[in-house]
């Protein structure tokens, strides 16, 4: 989906989440784990203020697994649930439902002390565009409700999804904004797709995605464009792939735009495998650099 997003559109989708706040009792917050920074809202723990969270780092099968591992991790150390799943495949999320009983479990048994007939914990998934949030929303029901897709919602009346006898679903996600005037996270964003239409130079997120497949990937890049190794300009190894895949403009030489899209198509499609393109380690040293 394209949203363009003005200081207008982000305090009415602010709005709308605060809204639906008042009638769930956990969130959950949708993004991608190869890219679990930033695909968030940048706001987030504000806008959702004290209501239990739980984190769900989807596609989780196109990311690095043992990266994912230290993502999980990291969100265990903070105190925050995190959970990894596969939204189209279904997987991880028979726990979901588990992990909101441990976090509700006070508030419910409250209201059972008070005489209050237990009811099913209520939820809303919350999540930047291209997370998934409808594909997890038609899993969840076991069926097509939320439209997926690039397309945006089509807006109905609000309803509840019934998970099971102890989960119910609003149908409608939360859609909130990613960090995107932060140069490194819109071109992250690019790169897994997040972002369409694409207002980045192609050439320019190829660099970036070459770059840091040289340094945490260095084997899958030599074995994908059987490189005998790494040349030290940049541009040399953009001929090296665009020799070997014949990306040509008419006069033979190499067409740079050619090699960027086929690179990063072949990433998105999981030509290179499973890959991570951030670290909690990362992000710790920044926080760390920030202070
Ligand atoms: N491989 C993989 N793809 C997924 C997964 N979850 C969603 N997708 C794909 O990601 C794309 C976006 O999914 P949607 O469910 O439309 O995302 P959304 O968050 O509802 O998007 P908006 O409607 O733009 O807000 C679709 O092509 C899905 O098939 C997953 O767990 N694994």
């Amino acid at each position: 989906m394209t949203i363009q997003w003005f200081p207008g559109h982000m305090a009415k989708a602010r709005r709308e989440v605060t809204e639906k706040l008042k009638l769930v009792d956990v969130i959950f917050e949708l993004v991608d784990a190869r890219i679990p920074y930033s695909s968030r809202n940048p706001m987030i723990e504000e806008i959702i203020q004290h209501k239990p969270r739980i984190v769900l780092l989807n596609k989780a099968d196109m990311a690095d697994k043992a990266v994912t591992e230290e993502w999980l991790r990291y969100y265990r150390q903070k105190g925050v649930t995190a959970l990894a799943i596969n939204s189209q495949a279904g997987t991880g999320l028979k726990q979901i439902v588990q992990e909101s009983k441990v976090l509700l479990k006070d508030k419910l048994d409250r209201l059972k002390s008070r005489g209050i007939k237990p009811r099913a914990i209520r939820a809303m998934i919350i999540g930047i565009p291209n997370a998934g949030k409808s594909t997890l929303i038609n899993r969840l029901a076991g069926k097509n409700i939320a439209q997926t897709g690039n397309k945006p919602g089509v807006t109905k009346a609000q309803q509840w999804i019934k998970v099971g006898k102890e989960l119910e679903l609003l149908d409608t996600p939360g859609i909130l904004w990613p960090k995107f005037e932060d140069q490194e996270v819109g071109t992250k964003l690019a790169i897994t797709g997040a972002i369409k239409d694409t207002i980045l130079n192609l050439q320019d997120l190829a660099v970036y995605a070459l770059r840091f497949l040289e340094k945490h990937y260095p084997d899958r890049l030599q074995e994908r464009y059987k490189l005998s190794a790494f040349p030290e300009d940049i541009v040399e190894l953009f001929d090296e792939i665009g020799d070997l895949r014949g990306c040509r403009m008419p006069g033979g030489f190499v067409d740079y735009d050619k090699v960027a899209e086929l690179v990063i198509r072949e990433i998105r499609t999981e030509k290179l495998g499973p890959l991570s393109f951030e670290r909690p380690r990362d992000l710790l040293r920044d926080e760390a650099t920030d202070k």
